[in-house]
């Protein structure tokens, strides 16, 4: 039995953001931005100044579907706190904004070293049916960590093009909640961004597809942000890519 997919007659191409969507690392994401925060917000002060990271809220507004540094300055922002921007070539000891980037980097390894990375089923089974339906299929991901992620995930094979963080900075292109990343991708598959369809969990993600003007944005609600992924622009939310597929 085939795998009937339930989108617009005229979307022919589908942009899959990583970390959250395709694989459940967004959570291993938030975990390595908490524990950098945390202990870089104790080493600042006592109280309010260092009430900790929440890696639910803090995570979703100001780092979720970020390029790396950008989530740094957000957050810091939000808390009223200037650092050094410092270099990428900073030690993750450095309190500069390529320092904090670097130790959330580090430790994010470790845990996908540690233990390994996990896809969502209902999302491989998306993909595959996307792929049998002749659909183009993009990566589109703020993470300069992709490539490890979807090899460790068995998925590399499934796409027709990637754009991920190297892609971005090689092309100088704005990340999320830009829509550079995921135009460049339409432009990589041959198609109209009217055409495609984009995938995101992130706030700045769904917020990218809007401002792209892509045929369809469905946002993947996998920790109850249903509502905020609407306000931002997503045409349809769903809880797992397998509800946009009926068997026939
Ligand atoms: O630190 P990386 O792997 O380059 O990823 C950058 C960002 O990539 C996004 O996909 C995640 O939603 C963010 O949490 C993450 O911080």
């Amino acid at each position: 039995m085939s795998a009937h997919l339930r989108l617009p007659a005229r979307i022919t191409a589908c942009l899959f953001d990583l970390d959250g969507v395709l694989t459940r690392t967004a959570e291993v994401h938030a975990a390595a931005w908490k524990q950098t925060f945390d202990a870089f917000l104790r080493r600042r002060g006592a109280g309010e100044l260092a009430r900790p990271f929440d890696a639910d809220r803090d995570y979703g507004e100001y780092v979720d579907g970020r390029p790396r540094v950008d989530g740094v300055r957000a957050f810091l922002d939000a808390r009223g706190i200037t650092l050094p921007e410092g270099t990428p070539e900073d030690a993750a000891s450095a309190e500069t904004v390529h320092g904090l980037a670097r130790r959330k980097n580090e430790l994010v390894r470790a845990l996908i070293a540690s233990d390994g990375v996990k896809a969502y089923e209902g999302s491989v089974r998306f993909l595959a049916a996307a792929r049998d339906a002749g659909l183009a299929c993009a990566l589109v991901t703020s993470s300069e960590n992709a490539t490890a992620v979807v090899d460790a995930a068995g998925l590399a094979h499934m796409f027709a093009a990637t754009v991920d963080s190297t892609v971005a900075h090689t092309l100088g292109l704005a990340g999320k909640p830009a829509p550079d990343v995921f135009l460049e991708a339409a432009r990589r598959l041959g198609v109209e961004p009217a055409d495609a369809a984009v995938f995101e969990d992130a706030l700045a993600g769904v917020a990218a597809g809007r401002a792209g003007a892509f045929g369809l944005v469905v946002g993947v609600d996998r920790v109850g942000r249903g509502a905020e992924l609407r306000a931002t622009g997503a045409d349809i939310v769903v809880d797992d890519l397998a509800e946009l597929l009926s068997e026939r």
